[in-house]
């Protein structure tokens, strides 16, 4: 019977880098001969898309929100993560549950968001979920630099902006799936520190 593949998420606030990495560790990936994809969540798939653009079409209060969110994940896990994983693919999503945690959170305590997330992934945990760190001003400056423009989930103030930090961090001690990864070092450092793990993670041994 082939190996199942890995599943792998990164996380972090807009701006902090993860669209980044994940374009920087693909070369070494290809040139390991890595089996992998890089998936992305809400937007991972079609019904994904769909219930973004009703996020936008309506507004819905932060529990609606992460119900929705939640659905889109199910759907994810379904049709993109399982089926890749059983390919014997490495599946690594541009977020996850834990951004559910951290942006849908006006009353979502640890342990309703432990029993949402069960349901939506069918208790499919990531391996590794990289949190990528960051001052919320330094990657607001980022993301403006990136698009001169913002969408309806980028025009979110500061304030909430440390607060989603403060919700990764505190979900990255409850558990040692989380990796907390300084991404205001340089983009290639921040790219070598999460291929060097991701690397262990998979059992590959680089040879340079
Ligand atoms: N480590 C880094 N140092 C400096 N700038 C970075 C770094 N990582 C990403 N950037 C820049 O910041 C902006 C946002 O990065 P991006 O990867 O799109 O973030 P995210 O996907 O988390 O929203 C981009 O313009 C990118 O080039
Ligand atoms: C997966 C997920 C994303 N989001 C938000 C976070 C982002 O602002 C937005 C995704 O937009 P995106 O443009 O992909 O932003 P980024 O480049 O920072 O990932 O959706 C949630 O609020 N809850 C969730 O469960």
């Amino acid at each position: 019977m082939s190996k199942k593949g890995f599943f792998i998420a990164v996380e972090g606030i807009n701006g902090s880098g993860k669209t980044s990495v994940l374009k920087a560790i693909q070369s070494d990936l290809e040139s390991l001969s890595i089996p992998y994809i890089i998936t992305e969540e809400p937007r991972g798939t079609d019904v994904g898309l769909a219930l973004w653009n009703i996020l936008h079409s309506y507004k819905v209060s932060a529990r609606t929100e992460a119900l929705i969110m939640s659905a889109s994940r199910s759907d994810h896990i379904e049709k993109v993560v399982v089926p890749a994983m059983d390919a014997g693919k490495h599946v690594i999503s541009d977020r996850h549950a834990a951004s559910t945690f951290v942006f849908q959170k006006s009353d979502l305590n640890f342990e309703q968001w432990m029993k949402l997330t069960e349901y939506a992934t069918n208790k499919l945990e990531p391996s590794r979920v990289y949190i990528l760190d960051i001052d919320p001003v330094i990657a607001a400056q980022r993301s403006t630099a990136r698009n001169g423009i913002s969408d309806k989930f980028e025009e979110l103030d500061l304030t909430f902006q440390y607060t989603a930090r403060d919700r990764y961090l505190l979900l990255a001690k409850k558990s040692d799936i989380y990796k907390v990864i300084n991404a205001a070092l340089e983009p290639e450092n921040v790219a070598k520190i999460i291929l060097n793990d991701l690397l262990n993670i998979l059992g590959v041994t680089k040879n340079s």
